[in-house]
């Protein structure tokens, strides 16, 4: 803990690093890859362990990138018509040239040997107009002046210009998105080797709690809106395997009990509730007595003050758990802000640190805080957002209304830009 402070950490990214240092990334594991809709679903959005290298050029030959003609420099002096004698079309090996006419070509079709240019067919004046691969006859061009200013080397995609064979096509550490499923179709993948998912537990606690079905509560019951908050912030991550919540009541055997298996059971334990000055805020002990280690237990951070980071280690690796604070706005800001990171750093990936994008506020109220601020906004249009006033940590309300927060540096007296977290 700093002599200067009652925090170990001055702000929520010194935390997260701290944390951070404990952690390793899931074991990798081969994936089979083929290009169906099943295979595809199966690796979209987890993370690459090892890089995709290329299993051949990229072309893997030189083809064109226009329709119309491959030709050699000498055939342009032609001021009158000039046969096309061939074809290359793609999904064909390319014809063989004689030098004597010139070859019709198209899109993505290999330029054939001795052809060092394309002219494309709006620079020629064709006849027919249309070539008919039925009859033998595939017509004649003239080439209009603009044809004879296409250099050598013009409309060509040289082979390996795009990667040559043996070399990284998409480095470990990243997510499989759509273009880099598309990188992995092409290069010839047949099995990835990707990171596991995340394994995370949430673990709610407190007697007041009961599910999203509870009818008729009384004023002192509450329904479990934590354990939906992180569901919500972790069910459609690919590479995050959330299980079905659990809840523990407030009782120390039964908490501890709890605990032990959720650490048990998983890579990631968030926990809600539990971590105040109450006579009932078990958790930092429970997490004490099951041998975990407490790397910071209250941050300068509203809301989420009481927020706690603990690592427990383990054989080959550690997992850590966040107690955050039982009340809705903070457990959920506190997720979003914690435990995505640390995540996506177990998850294999490369750039795992938050990279947030800015905005700035539309309007700013007067009051500053001493602490680092996560405030609820709305975003009202590219870059702006407005603040969504609440009525404090127990505001769910309010907290449905934001596309996500911005955090704010202690004393903070203007509109940004800020960084901002979206759900
Ligand atoms: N004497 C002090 N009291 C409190 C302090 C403090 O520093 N000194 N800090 C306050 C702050 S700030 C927060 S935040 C809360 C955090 O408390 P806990 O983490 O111990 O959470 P609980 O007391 O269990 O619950 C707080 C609040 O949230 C509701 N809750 C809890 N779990 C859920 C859930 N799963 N779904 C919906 N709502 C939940 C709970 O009913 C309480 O209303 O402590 C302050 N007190
Ligand atoms: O800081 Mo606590 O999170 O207000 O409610």
């Amino acid at each position: 803990m700093s002599s200067n402070s009652k925090f170990a950490f001055q702000s929520p990214a010194e935390a997260i690093d701290a944390l951070a240092e404990s952690l390793t990334a899931t074991a990798k594991e081969n994936v089979p890859f083929s290009s169906d809709a099943a295979a595809l679903r199966r690796v979209l959005g987890r993370v690459l362990a090892t890089p995709i290298t290329a299993d051949r050029d990229s072309p893997a030959a030189d083809v064109s990138a226009m329709d119309g003609y491959a030709i050699r420099e000498s055939d342009l002096a032609e001021t009158g018509e000039v046969a096309v004698v061939a074809e290359s079309v793609p999904g064909a090996a390319p014809p063989i040239w004689n030098e004597s006419g010139i070859i019709r070509i198209f899109t993505g079709a290999i330029i054939p040997e001795g052809c060092d240019r394309v002219i494309q067919r709006e620079h020629t004046d064709e006849s027919p107009t249309i070539s008919d691969a039925a009859t033998a006859n595939l017509g004649t061009v003239r080439w209009r002046d603009i044809a004879r200013t296409i250099p050598a080397g013009a409309n060509i995609r040289r082979q390996g210009e795009n990667l040559s064979e043996g070399s990284v096509a998409v480095p470990s550490g990243l997510e499989l998105t759509s273009p880099r499923l598309a990188a992995l179709t092409n290069f010839g993948v047949q099995e990835c080797c990707l990171h596991r998912p995340v394994r995370v537990g949430i673990l709610t606690t407190g007697d007041e709690l009961e599910g999203a079905d509870a009818q008729d509560l009384p004023p002192w019951k509450i329904r479990n809106s934590n354990a939906s908050a992180l569901l919500g912030l972790l069910a459609d991550r690919p590479f995050i395997d959330v299980g079905e919540p659990s809840h523990a009541v407030d009782e120390p055997e039964t908490l501890r009990a709890a605990v032990e298996q959720a650490i048990s059971r998983n890579d990631v334990v968030l926990m809600t509730g539990g971590v105040s000055m109450g006579d009932y805020d078990y958790v930092p002990r429970i997490l004490r007595e099951v041998g975990a280690e407490i790397v910071f237990h209250k941050l300068p951070l509203r809301p989420g003050k009481p927020i706690l980071g603990a690592v427990q280690s383990g054989d080959t690796a550690s997992t850590l758990i966040l107690g955050l604070p039982g009340n809705p706005v903070s457990a959920t800001m506190g997720a979003r802000r914690f435990a995505m990171p640390l995540i996506q750093k177990m998850a294999g990936i490369q750039d795992w640190q938050e990279r947030a994008s800015h905005v700035t506020l539309r309007e700013l109220g007067p009051k500053t805080l001493p602490l680092h601020w996560m405030r609820g906004v709305r975003l009202v249009e590219p870059g702006v957002a407005e603040l969504v006033i609440g009525q404090g940590s127990g505001d769910l309300a309010s907290l449905a209304l934001t596309d996500g927060f911005i955090e704010m540096p202690p004393q903070a007296n203007h509109a940004g830009p800020w960084p901002f977290f979206a759900w």
